[in-house]
């Protein structure tokens, strides 16, 4: 077993959006990133991988078995866009809870982590700020030793310089090969960071599964005139969009377009830019 999740022809409908037959894996020891426009599907992926959803049809395997075993989520760490733990308590008082329900909850990881992110251990949730309440549902997704994180938006709300401690600290935590990160963020360059994989959805779909490297070292954004544009295979870009003046392009082979068109000028393409090319549209090269 290669994957600790594997997406098969996923479906499901509500009234105005549907999950159309979507397809993935998230391989053992990699960071899979999740990206997509608001309302594009990804809370409803994630919702129907921990069986918080009813799917309509399709397969999800979680560690090589059916995603509703009661004993996967065991091996989940999961943390979404909120924090859930109610204001009157205090860390300890998680740690206390939570400690009764993972037989793998690791008390010293938990202290040494709190100790890491500066969060107090006697004060109330209720007076944490929004980004010590994300560090706290981050610290408690993965003080029980899980396999799998699965974060919904999990690094929205925090500083750069926080994000960044967190960024590593998911680095650190798939140095153990069998663990994997699915990661869901509108802060693509967090993704672009530390991503093995990407993933983009639109409307339901998925558009691409890419290796991250790939997308940001072959992939580019050529600039040139109409009259230029006019003269271009339609075989060499994927989509373009008209500015008033100009052309934009999205390559998928940057070095290849600079040999073949060597008045035009190629930039490298960000995980934002790809995005907001497959998202936005453009004009498809097929119009
Ligand atoms: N329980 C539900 N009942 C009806 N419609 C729902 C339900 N949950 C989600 N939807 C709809 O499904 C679509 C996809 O929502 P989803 O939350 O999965 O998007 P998302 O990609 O996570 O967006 P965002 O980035 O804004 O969080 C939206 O149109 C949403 O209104």
């Amino acid at each position: 077993m290669d994957n600790n999740i594997l997406v098969q022809n996923l479906c499901k409908q509500f009234e105005g959006f549907s999950l159309d037959n979507v397809s993935f894996k998230v391989p053992k020891g990699r960071i899979v990133g999740f990206i997509g426009e608001n309302g594009a599907g990804k809370s409803t992926t994630i919702n129907l991988i921990l069986n918080e959803l009813n799917k309509d049809s399709g397969q999800i395997q979680v560690f090589g078995i059916d995603h509703t075993i009661p004993t996967v989520k065991e091996n989940i760490g999961v943390v979404f866009d909120e924090c859930n733990f109610h204001d009157v308590f205090t860390a300890t008082d998680i740690e206390k809870i939570l400690k009764g329900i993972y037989k793998t909850w690791d008390s010293n990881l938990f202290l040494q982590y709190l100790k890491k992110f500066k969060i107090p251990t006697k004060k109330t949730i209720g007076t944490f700020s929004k980004g010590m309440k994300m560090k706290l549902s981050i610290i408690c997704a993965m003080s029980h030793r899980p396999k799998l994180l699965i974060l919904d938006e999990a690094t929205t709300g925090l500083d750069p310089v926080v994000r960044d401690e967190v960024l590593d600290l998911f680095l650190e935590f798939i140095q153990d090969e069998d663990c994997s990160i699915f990661f869901s963020s509108h802060i693509t360059s967090d993704i672009q960071k530390i991503a093995d994989y990407v993933i983009l959805i639109h409307q339901g779909k998925i558009i691409f599964e890419e290796q991250k490297d790939n997308l940001v070292y072959n992939y580019g954004v050529a600039k040139c005139g109409k009259e230029k544009f006019a003269q271009l295979s339609s075989d060499d870009y994927i989509i373009h969009r008209t500015t008033n003046m100009s052309v934009e392009c999205l390559v998928h082979d940057k070095e290849a377009f600079k040999r073949k068109y060597k008045n035009i000028i190629v930039d490298n393409a960000t995980l934002e830019d790809i995005m907001l090319f497959y998202v936005k549209g453009g004009t498809s090269c097929e119009d």
